[in-house]
């Protein structure tokens, strides 16, 4: 039934043989993992939330993190920029290694965490501030630079987002005159303005138009060059349109987690395979 989901936006393949992975049975190891969680628990207050993840994310490809609601999938993707821990309560033990290094650790500085790893919300929120500045404000954060660089990152992260055209004569108009797409488009300049290395993108399309949704599924499929990507989808044939790899949460527990193509037509485990059929969830 699922060969029908796989409809993607360009016929690049992955090379399966350069990505390593320890819970993809049969996938070979050559390069490590971009991002990697071992033994990772999730908590809120008492309650844990996401259980034991072991989880490589391959660098400059998209992961899909898809399951039903309330499995964890924000959660995961929470972790992975440790923006819980601005929530008092919220604790996570095991560890998330992003290029070698624990993020969990406390040592490791917030700051070049929020510059390697961007994140982007399921609904726009744009600041009530101009395009320009909605771009330009993180960037002005996070490095002293000049005007005319500013204006030239700026107008490199709008592009990059797909938004440039649309915005080249208005900059200086409040952002919230967009529509929903070009403000999910805008925050997805923000995050990229940044140069991150990974992009955390929860749910980025669920409150928009299929045209919308259409131009950022496409933009996933651009960044991918440059971006390691996760992308959180309810919709299973985003999931099989956008990733490269897929990973389908239940409970809390990370129930399965390999090649889309896989995922999708050869699920090995019975859960997997009645949630992409729908099932159930
Ligand atoms: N702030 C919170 N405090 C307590 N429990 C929470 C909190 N946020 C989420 N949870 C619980 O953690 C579990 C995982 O939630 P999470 O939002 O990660 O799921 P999800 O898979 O992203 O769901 P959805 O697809 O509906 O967005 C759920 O049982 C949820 O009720």
């Amino acid at each position: 039934m699922t060969d029908a989901l796989f409809h993607r936006h360009d016929s690049r393949t992955t090379d399966m043989n350069d990505i390593s992975h320890h819970s993809m049975p049969g996938v070979s190891t050559a390069s490590a993992p971009k991002l990697a969680a071992r033994g990772l628990d999730f908590f809120y207050g008492d309650f844990h939330a996401v259980r034991n993840i072991e989880m490589d994310i391959p660098e400059k490809r998209v992961t899909a993190l898809i399951g039903p609601s309330g499995c964890g999938k924000s959660t995961l993707l929470r972790v992975f920029n440790r923006i819980y821990a601005l929530y008092p309560g919220q604790r996570a033990t095991g560890s998330v290694v992003l290029d070698g290094e624990n993020i969990l650790d406390p040592k490791y500085p917030m700051n070049r965490l929020r510059s390697k790893v961007g994140m982007v919300f399921q609904k726009p929120v744009p600041f009530p501030m101009t395009i320009f500045e909605n771009v330009a404000y993180g960037i002005r954060h996070h490095e002293r630079i000049g005007k005319a660089e500013m204006e030239s990152r700026v107008e490199q992260a709008l592009r990059q987002a797909a938004l440039w055209d649309e915005v080249k004569d208005k900059l200086g108009k409040s952002a919230l005159g967009l529509s929903g797409g070009q403000q999910q488009r805008l925050c997805i300049a923000r995050a990229v303005a940044l140069r991150p290395e990974v992009l955390l993108l929860d749910e980025p399309t669920s409150a928009l138009d299929p045209i919308s949704t259409s131009r950022i599924e496409q933009l996933v499929d651009e960044l991918k060059r440059e971006y390691t990507i996760m992308i959180v989808t309810h919709n299973m044939q985003q999931a099989a349109r956008v990733s490269d790899f897929t990973a389908f949460m239940y409970l809390g527990d990370m129930v399965e987690h390999g090649p889309t193509e896989t995922i999708f037509s050869k699920p090995t485990k019975q859960q997997t395979e009645d949630y992409i059929t729908g099932r159930f969830g």
